[in-house]
């Protein structure tokens, strides 16, 4: 494991979402809920054009604000600051899935218990695709970052390299998701994981994933990310 990988899935890797590891990130995780409740409001209001207008120019005040903060760009940026903790908490509030400080990501919290791993998720209502349900993006976008994880207990951890989901009924938005996964296979730099989405106890869809550790090493792909974070 080098400094990417180890870590990774500590201390978050339990039941129970983990507090936060600092006052910013405790700040971050109001903000980012605020904005994911705005987000559900944006798609969901049907507020008058002057009312949205009045709407915009607030959240685009925020932005201006917010712009002319201290900024960090991407998770190596808030790696190397050496304040923010270590890589596995910071992927932990800014992963584009699991983050709980990202809002774009549905709050999907993930643990591990030996060779299987479980989850949970809720997608409201701007995570719609078919009328009343989630897009399949986001399905798969879950099941990527939930078998990435499954695929830690094989002790090699890597990229997906194929990703296949199989779609066997809709899957209900503002319902609380249940997902399982187990080791199926690990050699030499391959990992097979398989798993399973569950609403109210159907399963909705399963899929199965390929992560291929990198012959140039996770370390060597995290320096060719270097400029790509839009500083
Ligand atoms: C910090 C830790 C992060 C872990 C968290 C993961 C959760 C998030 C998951 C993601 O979203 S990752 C983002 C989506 N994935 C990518 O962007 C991966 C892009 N692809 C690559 O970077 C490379 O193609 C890859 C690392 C997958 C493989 O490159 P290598 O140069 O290491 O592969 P190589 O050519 O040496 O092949 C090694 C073996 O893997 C096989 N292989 C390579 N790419 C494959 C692929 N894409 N699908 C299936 N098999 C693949 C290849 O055939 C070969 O099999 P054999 O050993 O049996 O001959």
């Amino acid at each position: 494991m080098d400094e990417l990988t180890a870590g990774l899935f500590n201390p978050f890797a339990s039941e129970e979402v983990a507090p936060p590891n600092s006052s910013h990130w405790e700040a971050k995780r109001r903000l980012a809920e605020a904005v994911r409740q705005l987000n559900d409001l944006l798609v969901s209001t049907v507020a008058s054009d002057a009312e949205l207008a009045q709407a915009s120019a607030q959240v685009e005040a925020l932005n201006r604000t917010l712009a002319d903060t201290p900024r960090l760009h991407g998770t190596l940026a808030y790696l190397k600051s050496g304040e923010h903790g270590h890589y596995g908490e910071i992927n932990h509030e800014l992963n584009a899935v699991g983050g709980q400080s990202n809002p774009l990501a549905p709050g999907l919290n993930m643990w591990l218990d030996g060779n299987r791993a479980y989850g949970t998720v809720r997608c409201g209502l701007a995570y719609e695709g078919p009328p009343g349900f989630v897009h399949g993006g986001f399905v798969a976008a879950i099941f990527d970052q939930f078998l990435g994880m499954a695929q830690v207990a094989g002790g090699q951890p890597g990229m997906t390299g194929t990703l296949t989901v199989r779609y066997l009924r809709p899957t209900p938005l503002n319902t609380e998701l249940k997902l399982s996964a187990q080791l199926s296979r690990a050699e030499d730099r391959k990992t097979l994981v398989s798993g399973e989405l569950r609403a109210g106890g159907e399963i909705t869809a399963t899929a199965e994933g390929l992560f291929v550790r990198p012959s140039r090493g996770m370390a060597a792909m995290a320096e060719m990310a270097v400029g790509n974070s839009g500083q």
